[in-house]
């Protein structure tokens, strides 16, 4: 794993095996106006990700597989532990009190927690991988932080929600595979923990991840090849020639996850039938490219940094090629 050569006072400080809270209160040393709450709202995330993992690994025995014979807001089934993770996530921050607000991606509209002195709202996609839950392949939990605009103590509104990939001041997600863990930055690189079950902690396992500039692995459902632009189709077919390894499990963390330290690139491009691609842009795309972009990779719609893209409503979608920045810039010049 490449570390950046100017290793930081923290950094020396904090080494592999500390545990998340020790990592959060460190952080927050190292801002003098820090308040506190931000670390609590991460710990709050960390909380809800402990609760899930344990959903998750018991996925087969108890009834928390299939579909829940509901539709959200995208016109998707939702599966049983879309609706748990939902409701587990949402609980977690309102419990914590530093949310004022909530965006979800099983969710039509705002879900406002009550506690209108919380300084933050977040975005999330709780059950990320859908299609895999049943099949135990990994899946994940994507959020996106923001400060909210709106005064406190008022409820939020939109534009809290629409500020802006660049306006995060946090991003991350869990990934529920061989092992539970934890990837986020604060905007000062990004680190990864995993779940130690037997202590109940995240351990700090992943210390400031830069991602391979370059790589020979290529994410994307081939399946719908012939209905991507002729820009893609020459880049797959040219990444074919160059025998990079193919690599797609249907869950967007597992393979952004692998492709951050491996290097790659994952792709989910515009369609005939989604000329918008199929990721959601609030939740899925904005929380990766912070993460890709903290970490050295690079994520793009194919025409702009998918942090430069001006958001316009809740769950609207964005082409996304991301990953290391060599074969992203070769995506978009394809
Ligand atoms: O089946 P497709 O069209 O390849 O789509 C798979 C992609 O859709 C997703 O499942 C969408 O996310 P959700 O499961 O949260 O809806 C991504 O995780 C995944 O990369
Ligand atoms: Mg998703
Ligand atoms: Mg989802």
């Amino acid at each position: 794993m490449g570390v950046s050569e100017s290793k930081t006072a923290q950094e020396l400080a904090l080494p592999v095996g500390v545990t998340l809270d020790r990592f959060i209160m460190h952080s927050q040393s190292v801002f003098p106006y820090a308040t506190g709450e931000l670390s609590q709202l991460l710990r709050d995330i960390a909380l809800a990700g402990k609760i899930i993992h344990r959903e998750v690994n018991k996925a087969g025995l108890i009834d928390v597989t299939g579909a829940n014979g509901t539709e959200n807001v995208q016109g998707e089934n939702q599966q049983k532990l879309d609706i748990i993770a939902n409701i587990r996530f949402i609980r977690a921050l309102k419990n914590g009190g530093e949310v004022c607000a909530i965006l979800s991606e099983e969710d039509e509209d705002i879900i406002h927690t009550g506690n209108d002195h919380g300084k933050y709202v977040v975005a999330m996609d709780p059950l990320d991988g859908s299609s895999n839950i049943d099949v135990n392949v990994s899946i994940g939990t994507i959020f996106s932080i923001y400060r909210r605009i709106t005064p406190i103590n008022s409820p939020a509104n939109i534009n809290d929600f629409l500020q802006g990939g660049r306006k995060q001041i946090a991003a991350g997600y869990i990934l529920y595979g061989s092992s539970t863990m934890l990837v986020y930055s604060t905007g000062d690189g990004v680190n990864g923990f995993t779940y130690d079950q037997s202590l109940g902690e995240f351990i700090l396992s992943h210390k400031n991840i830069i991602s391979p500039s370059d790589g020979k692995i290529y994410s994307v459902n081939e399946g719908n090849y012939n209905s991507y632009p002729e820009s893609i189709k020459k880049y797959i077919t040219n990444c074919k020639l160059k025998s990079y390894s193919a690599r797609y499990i249907g869950s967007l963390v597992g393979d952004f996850h692998r492709n951050l330290l491996k290097g790659g690139i994952y792709l989910y491009p515009s369609t005939t039938k989604d000329a918008k691609g199929k990721l959601r842009l609030l939740y899925e795309c904005y929380p990766l490219a912070f993460i890709a972009e903290k970490s050295g990779a690079r994520a793009s719609d194919g025409f702009r940094d998918i942090l430069d893209i001006v958001p316009s409503d809740f769950h609207q979608r964005s082409p996304i090629y991301v990953g290391s920045s060599i074969m992203v810039d070769e995506a978009i010049k394809a």
